[in-house]
């Protein structure tokens, strides 16, 4: 069965213009859906913790900020854009006491539902939009009249309405220009969390480290090395995006052709795939999410440490030198939020 893929041409921007929306977070995403609801012509509003960091940034874009339980019962859409990890405590202090019949619950990850975190009464909507990218990158693709594919789920389906209102707002923050498909909690949740430990992040700066690691200790200059294992897989990913392994191949060298054909399953081994499927049972079973979970509930130990330890790589601090003399390269995700 091939997949639903929603366009421009079925979405009705109308239904989620004729809600009160709340946006809980004003982050990666929180920003991103807020600013593009509200150029949309959505009446949105921020809820924020007190004291929040976030605040003045909404604030200097216009957008009325609130504590997140006024907020929340304030509007009839309420969208959790916090970290997944603070979810289940902002849902239980200030969004269930606020939530009334008929309000839809919506969120841009399914973590929190799938693995029984958050469990809303059965009289609202509970539905997803979630972008298949980065939300800063969600929000410039918007402003430049583009858009970054999303997922749509309905989890409950109270009024009748869940899919159209996922969809409209699916619309507003750009989403239907590139494609929206048809999901469940289930399958974005486990393939979200499989792509991102496996494949986008963790496999891709693993892929780096180890790859300018190999190259420095064996005496090359770190500022080759940068180019050639960061920089430069910038340039082969946007040939990837545009047309796929191979436009790529069309692209680059015959020797490295070869040399991609075969050394690349020297390096990505059956070994490799094996522990793909090890990870991916992980997450299927929730031993990650219960790993999760434990690590924020004991004040992230390892997640703070492995967080240094990342940022004290050498090969960011040739970056940071290299990318300061390349003025187009520099682009700080502040310029937004
Ligand atoms: N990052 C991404 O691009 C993507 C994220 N998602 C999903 O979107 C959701 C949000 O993720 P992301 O955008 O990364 O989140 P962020 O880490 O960027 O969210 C930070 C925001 O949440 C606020 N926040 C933190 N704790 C609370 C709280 N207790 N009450 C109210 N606000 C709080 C922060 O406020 P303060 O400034 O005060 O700390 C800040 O405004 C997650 O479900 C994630 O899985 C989905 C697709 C991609
Ligand atoms: C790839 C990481 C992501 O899933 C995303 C930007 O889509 C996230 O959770 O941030
Ligand atoms: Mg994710
Ligand atoms: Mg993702």
């Amino acid at each position: 069965m091939s997949a639903e893929i929603f366009y421009d041409d079925d979405a009705d921007l109308s239904v989620i213009q004729g809600r009160k929306v709340a946006v809980i977070g004003y982050g990666s995403q929180g920003h991103a859906h807020a600013l593009s609801l509200r150029d949309s012509g959505v009446d949105v509003r921020i809820g924020l913790a007190e004291g929040s960091k976030s605040k003045a940034k909404a604030e200097e874009e216009g957008l009325r900020v609130l504590p997140t339980a006024e907020a929340a019962a304030e509007a009839d859409v309420i969208m959790i854009l916090a970290p997944d990890t603070a979810q289940r405590t902002i849902y239980a202090e200030d969004i269930a006491p606020n939530l009334k019949k008929g309000d839809a619950l919506f969120f841009g990850h399914g973590l929190n539902i799938r693995y029984g975190l958050i469990t809303p009464p059965a009289d609202v909507d509970v539905a997803m939009v979630a972008p298949k990218g980065p939300g800063h990158l969600v929000r410039r693709q918007f402003v430049d009249g583009k858009g970054v594919p999303a997922l749509i789920a309905v989890e409950q389906d109270a009024t009748g309405n869940a899919q159209a209102l996922a969809l409209s707002w699916a619309k507003a923050i750009g989403g239907t220009r590139a494609g929206v498909i048809k999901t469940t909690f289930t399958e974005e949740t486990e393939t979200d969390l499989f792509g991102e430990q496996v494949v986008l992040c963790g496999g891709t700066t693993a892929l780096i480290q180890n790859g300018f690691e190999t190259l420095t200790e064996a005496g090359y200059q770190p500022e080759v090395a940068y180019f050639e294992v960061l920089h430069e897989l910038k340039l082969i990913v946007d040939l990837l995006y545009e047309g796929g392994i191979a436009r790529m191949r069309y692209s680059i060298s015959d020797t490295a052709e070869f040399g991609d054909l075969t050394r690349g399953p020297r390096i990505i081994s059956p070994t490799v795939k094996e522990e793909m499927r090890k990870i991916l049972g992980e997450i299927q079973d929730g031993t990650f999410a219960r790993e999760l979970i434990a690590e924020e509930d004991a004040g992230r130990p390892t997640f703070t440490k492995l967080r240094k330890e990342g940022e004290e790589h050498p090969v960011e601090e040739v970056g940071k030198k290299l990318r300061g003399l390349m003025s187009w390269v520099d682009r700080p995700i502040t310029e937004t939020a």
